[in-house]
Parts: structure tokens; sequence; C-alpha cells
């Protein structure tokens, strides 16, 4: 996991908006024969976008990447044997980064489109629908990695400094 200077922190809410987002902007380009999600950050996503859009066809496909380790290769541990070259398919996945997923997944399914809720700079190229951007040092932070806390109050905090 690369670090990162700012979060931006994803409420379930928030996602369940985006997502509904993106399924508003795919509908105009549709029909679609089916979904691929992209493991796992995909799923969620692909479920909310598979329910606005009618889909009841869904695949996956799974790509691990060691990007801090020394191996370095991208390995596709389930590839969307269902989805064909991707023709009439939507490929979904919760962000693009670095692109390293994008391009493994695209290579595989050269005609699906590809929708992400999130892209920073580096992976928006190799998307063909998105909703927000945010800047590539910054580390989206989502839900399901994250839990609510007890936060000291500030003055607290501040009397403490
Ligand atoms: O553009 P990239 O630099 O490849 O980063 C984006 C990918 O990284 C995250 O998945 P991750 O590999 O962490 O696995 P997960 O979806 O199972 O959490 C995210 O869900 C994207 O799939
Ligand atoms: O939870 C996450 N947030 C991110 O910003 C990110 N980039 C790659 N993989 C990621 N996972
Ligand atoms: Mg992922």
């Amino acid at each position: 996991m690369s670090m990162s200077n700012r979060y931006y922190t994803v409420s379930w809410d928030q996602l369940h908006r985006d997502s509904k987002a993106l399924a508003w902007r795919l509908n105009d380009r549709g029909p679609w024969r089916g979904i691929v999600a992209i493991t796992r950050g995909g799923l969620i996503p692909a479920a909310i976008v598979a329910r606005e859009l009618e889909a009841r066809l869904i695949e996956t496909v799974s790509v691990v990447t060691y990007n801090e380790e020394e191996r370095g290769l991208p390995q596709v541990v389930k590839p969307p044997a269902a989805a064909g070259d991707g023709e009439g398919w939507l490929l979904v996945d919760d962000l693009v980064d670095t692109g390293t997923t994008a391009k493994v997944v695209r290579a595989l399914l050269p005609k699906a489109h590809f929708a992400t809720v999130y892209a920073k700079p580096k992976g928006r190229p190799l998307v063909d629908t998105f909703i927000t951007e945010v800047s590539q040092d910054t580390w989206i932070l989502f839900p399901w990695d994250t839990e609510a806390q007890f936060i000291a109050p500030i003055a607290r905090s501040a009397a403490a400094r």
C-alpha cells in the first residue's frame, strides 16, 4: 500500500450515491450483455450498478498486484471466462490509481466499457467513464476498510499540545 499525503473518506451513503451517479451515465450507453466486476473492490459498486441497470449476468475477474514486492508482476487469479473479448460488457471497479490493474484487465477484455467510481490522474486515461477524480497523492478510504472510532474533544487534544 503506497503512502499518501491526504485521505478522501468515503461513507457507505456516499458510495451508494456515487455508484448510482455512475449507473445514470452508463444507462445511456447500454444495453449491456452483463457486468464484469473486478474483485474485490469492484464488487459493491458493480452490485449497485447492476441493480440500477437491471443487469443479472455478473462475471468476475481477479487480479492480484504486488507493487511493493520483488516479484512485481500482476497475477490474474480468476479470468473473466464468460465475457469473451468484452464486447457489450461493462467492466466495473471502485477506482483506478496507477492503472496497473486496469491495464491487465483491459488486455483480457479489450472491447469492454471500463467504468470506475473514482479515478486518479495516472489511471484516468484507461477509464471510459468515472464519477469523481482525486489527486494522485490522495488515498481513498472505503467504508469496508474503515470503522467509526472515538476521537478526543478539540479542547482536550489542543491542551495536550
Ligand atoms: O490502478 P491500481 O494502482 O492498480 O490500483 C487500483 C486497484 O487497487 C485496488 O485493488 P487491490 O489490488 O488493492 O485489491 P482489492 O480490490 O481486492 O482490494 C482497487 O480496488 C483497484 O482494483
Ligand atoms: O482503498 C484504496 N484506496 C486507494 O486510494 C487505492 N489505490 C490503490 N488501491 C487503493 N485502495
Ligand atoms: Mg481492486
